[in-house]
């Protein structure tokens, strides 16, 4: 072995750092030079009984059932199990945006706990990415590098070969003798990565010859500092926010570009897609600088934010039904179809009283008179209290759904990620 080359370099690196875990590797093979390398010089270092790999068919192309039976004859010769997995993607308009998504949640399927998702992801990558980013106007977030190392599903997700070149990447196949497919769409320019790859940065190459480390160093900046920004907005999150809500007086101490960062921090809280900077900037000047006794409301597609005493709150659309509702039986093991709109999401039940699913349970709107059960404790409130703290408006309260079981209120099915009766 040679102990200078990079990529094997990169990979006992890699595993000096995880040996005290003992973990096992998925390795995400798509049969392009990059994982080739990646799982030949894992497997030249790791057991074998330690390692298996798995070939994502998005099925777009006819040659995607060419490269499944490549990346098996590679890992049959390398003595390592392998399967491929199909997915149906084409539905819409971001074809690539819609593999890499079905590619990740399929992934996600078969990791097992301490299991490690292992990708071919190199210091190219990094920089073309950063680059892209740029171009799209992002700030320290989307200009941040890739991680090493993050959690994923069960297990995590590493990326051994970020400090690689892909230049040596393609000396390593040729060392060792190894053969890889080419999808011929990383050719076209008509896509912007490959516009970035085959015509911007041979160009700048040729006045900055380090371009590409120098770039992967600035993302590795940008994600320094933003990890700076989200700690000071978490904790910034954590005075404005009531329970409820941001309050607005906390919101008004803070600078425009901290509450920006509260409400991003917020919205990715509630696993909602993060507002752009032009809206965010329309959300803040509406929520908070209109008349004191108004209650200005802002529609997303997840639900919206209202103002309600003094208080921002996120009120998801699935929140309310359309009409009064006497009961639907529910277990809470699968999401609840109410309406067409109307949804209750058994990850909500899981993650906001895990207590409940599998109970009997009756969903429900008001009858008049009930009381709820506080979390984690006997006591009870009246709905009625608990809709006023709730900041809830009386013409909405009919519409509110109740969980209930045993003829008790356990749960209103109102503010989502973050109620708590
Ligand atoms: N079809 C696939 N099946 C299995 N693994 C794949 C497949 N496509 C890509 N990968 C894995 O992902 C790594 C990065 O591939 P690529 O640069 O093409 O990804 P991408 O589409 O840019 O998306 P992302 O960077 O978000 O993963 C590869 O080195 C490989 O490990």
């Amino acid at each position: 072995m040679n102990h200078s080359e990079p990529v094997a370099a990169a990979i006992r690196q890699f595993l000096a750092q995880h040996s005290s875990t003992n973990p096992s590797f998925l390795i995400a093979l798509s049969g392009g030079a990059d994982s080739v390398a990646l799982l030949h010089a894992l497997c030249e270092q790791v057991p074998k009984d330690k390692t298996q790999a798995v070939y994502i068919d998005h099925q777009l192309q006819d040659v995607s059932v060419e490269w499944a039976d490549f990346n098996q004859q590679l890992c049959n010769a390398l003595g390592v199990k392998f399967q491929t997995i199909p997915v149906n993607v084409g539905k819409s308009s971001s074809l690539e945006a819609e593999a890499r998504e079905a590619r990740y949640q399929a992934l996600a399927g078969l990791l097992k706990p301490q299991q490690c998702l292992v990708t071919g992801h190199h210091q190219d990558d990094q920089a073309e990415t950063l680059l892209l980013q740029l171009f799209r106007g992002a700030g320290p977030k989307g200009l941040s590098a890739m991680p090493s190392m993050s959690h994923f599903a069960e297990g995590c997700h590493v990326r051994p070969l970020l400090n690689v070149s892909k230049d040596d990447i393609l000396h390593y196949c040729q060392q060792h003798d190894l053969d890889y497919v080419e999808d011929p769409s990383n050719q076209d320019i008509k896509h912007r990565r490959n516009f970035i790859r085959h015509q911007v940065m041979p160009l700048l190459e040729q006045e900055w010859p380090q371009v590409k480390q120098t770039l992967a160093r600035a993302s590795q900046l940008q994600s320094d500092a933003q990890n700076i920004i989200y700690s000071m907005a978490s904790s910034d999150f954590n005075r404005c926010y009531t329970g409820e809500g941001l309050s607005i007086i906390e919101l008004n101490k803070l600078s425009n570009a901290r509450q920006r960062e509260v409400v991003r921090y917020w919205f990715e809280d509630l696993h909602q897609e993060m507002p752009s900077q032009k809206v965010l900037e329309e959300l803040l000047a509406q929520m908070l600088r209109s008349e004191s006794d108004a209650q200005p409301s802002l529609e997303f597609s997840g639900g919206s934010i209202k103002r309600f005493q003094g208080v921002l709150s996120w009120v998801p659309e699935t929140s309310f039904c359309d009409e009064s509702i006497d009961g639907k039986e529910w277990y809470g093991r699968d999401d609840l179809l109410l309406s067409e709109s109307v949804t209750v999401k058994q990850q909500w039940l899981q993650q906001q009283h895990p207590e409940l699913v599998g109970k009997p349970l009756v969903v429900r709107t008001r009858q008049g008179g009930e009381r709820v059960r506080k979390k984690n404790s006997e006591n009870t409130t009246s709905l009625k209290n608990y809709f006023q703290d709730m900041g809830i408006p009386s013409w909405q309260r009919d519409k509110v759904l109740l969980i209930v079981h045993n003829d008790e209120v356990r749960a209103v099915y109102h503010h989502h990620l973050s109620e708590k009766p």
